[in-house]
C-alpha cells in the first residue's frame, strides 16, 4: 500500500496567517498556550479526525482536547523558505525525532497529508550548541543539511522563546556547525560553512578532473553528455550549466520530472544527489532549477543555491558574491574569499500553525 493510501486526512489547519503579516508580530507568540486555545476552539474539529497518521506519543496536553478520541497531539507550525515549505516541529523534550521517517512521509503528502518538502525537528544542542536540527526528506530519507529549512529553523526558534530583533543561533546538522543569524529587515544570514570539494567526500565516482574535485566533467544521463561539477554543502550536489546539446542551459526549457531522477539515482553517486540545473544571467546573477534528492522538484534549495554559486566560480562563469533566482524567488549567496564559507541571506515565512490527533 502507498504510504498516501495508508491514511485519511490527518490534520487540520487551525489558523492560516496572511502572508503579509510581520514574522515577529507580538500578539502570534508560538507558545503551548496559543496553541492549544486554538485546539479548544476548533475541539470538534478534532472529535470528527478518528483517523491519526498513527503517531504513538502521549501528550501532556490531553485534557484540553477532551473532545478528541486520540491519546494527543502533536502541535506543528508550518513554514516556508521561498516555497521550499516545511513542518517544524519542538522536539527539544527529546535527541531523537518524535516522528518516524513512515509518519513524515505521511505528513508530508500534499493530498493525504499537511503537504511538505520535509519535516523538521528541533531538539536539544549538543557539542555545547545552542540546538539540533535533523530533517527528514518528503520520502522518509535523512539528509544531512537543509539550507531554506535552517532559516525556518531560525524563525522558529524565536518564536518558540518569543525573542525579538537581531537574534544568532548555533545549529548542530549532519553537516556539522550552521550559524543563522536573524537581521533587523527580517530576512535569515546563515554561515553555511566550508564547500566540500573533493569527490569521494562529496560523494561521488566522477574521476576528479581539477586537484581533487570535479569540475565541468562530462557525466552521461540518458544518452546525453552533461558537463557537472559535483560540490557538497554538507550534503551532494551536482550543477550543471551546460550540455553537448546546449552549450548554455535554458533552464525553462528543461523538463525536470524526466531529467532530474536520472541525475538522482545515477550510479556515479552512491548516497544520490540534489541536482541544480543553471543558467547564467550576468557574473552576479544565476538562475536555477533543482530536482532535490528525496524531494523532487521544489520551488527552492538553499543549499543548491550556495553549490551553484561555489561551481559557477570552479568553473569561472560567475563571482563570488550572486543572486540566484528560484521558482520561488532569490536568494543572495557570497562564498567568502577569506574564511572559504559560503553565506546565504533570504527569507523564512510561517504559512500556518496545526495540530494532528494522535
Ligand atoms: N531544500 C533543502 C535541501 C533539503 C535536503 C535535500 N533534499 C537532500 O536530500 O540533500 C535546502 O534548502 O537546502
Amino acid at each position: 500500500m502507498s504510504p498516501s493510501a495508508a491514511i485519511s486526512p490527518p490534520f487540520t489547519t487551525l489558523r492560516s496567517i496572511p502572508h503579509s503579516l510581520p514574522l515577529f508580530s507580538t500578539t502570534l507568540p508560538l507558545q503551548r498556550t496559543h496553541l492549544n486555545n486554538i485546539a479548544i476552539k476548533n475541539s470538534t474539529v478534532f472529535t470528527c479526525l478518528a483517523s491519526s497518521v498513527g503517531i504513538q506519543e502521549s501528550s501532556s496536553q490531553v485534557g484540553l482536547f477532551s473532545n478528541c478520541k486520540q491519546s494527543g497531539v502533536l502541535h506543528f507550525v508550518k513554514y516556508h523558505g521561498l516555497g521550499n515549505d516545511f513542518i517544524l516541529v519542538d522536539n527539544q523534550g527529546s535527541a531523537e525525532p518524535k516522528l518516524s521517517p513512515e509518519q513524515a512521509v505521511k505528513l508530508c503528502d500534499r493530498n493525504f497529508g499537511i503537504g511538505a518538502d520535509g519535516v523538521i525537528f528541533a531538539l536539544p544542542g549538543i557539542n555545547g550548541t545552542d540546538y539540533t536540527m535533523r530533517i527528514f526528506n518528503s520520502d522518509g530519507s535523512e539528509p544531512e543539511m537543509c539550507g531554506n529549512g535552517v532559516r525556518c529553523f531560525a524563525r522558529f526558534i524565536t518564536e518558540l522563546e518569543n525573542l525579538q530583533g537581531r537574534q544568532r543561533f548555533t545549529i548542530h546538522t549532519g553537516a556539522g556547525l550552521i550559524v543563522p543569524e536573524i537581521q533587523e529587515d527580517g530576512k535569515v544570514r546563515v554561515d553555511m560553512g566550508e564547500p566540500i570539494l573533493k569527490s569521494s567526500d562529496v560523494p561521488t565516482s566522477i574521476p576528479p578532473n581539477k586537484d581533487q574535485s570535479v569540475v565541468k566533467a562530462k557525466l552521461d544521463v540518458d544518452g546525453v553528455a552533461w558537463n557537472v561539477t559535483c560540490v557538497s554543502m554538507g550534503n551532494p550536489h551536482c550543477i550543471t550549466f551546460s550540455s553537448e546539446k546546449t552549450e548554455d542551459l535554458v533552464v525553462d526549457e528543461l523538463n525536470l520530472a524526466d531529467i532530474g531522477p536520472k541525475f538522482e539515482h545515477h550510479a556515479v553517486f552512491p548516497a544520490r544527489t540534489n541536482t541544480e540545473f543553471v543558467q547564467v544571467i550576468s557574473p552576479t546573477h544565476l538562475k536555477m532549477r533543482v530536482w532535490e534528492r528525496g524531494a523532487g522538484a521544489t520551488l527552492a534549495c538553499g543549499t543548491g543555491a550556495c553549490a551553484t554559486v561555489v561551481a559557477a566560480v570552479l568553473e569561472s562563469r560567475a563571482s563570488r558574491s550572486c543572486t540566484v533566482d528560484l521558482p520561488g524567488g532569490p536568494l543572495d549567496i557570497e562564498w567568502n574569499a577569506e574564511d572559504n564559507h559560503v553565506y546565504m541571506t533570504g527569507p523564512a515565512e510561517v504559512v500556518f500553525y496545526g495540530s494532528v490527533p494522535l
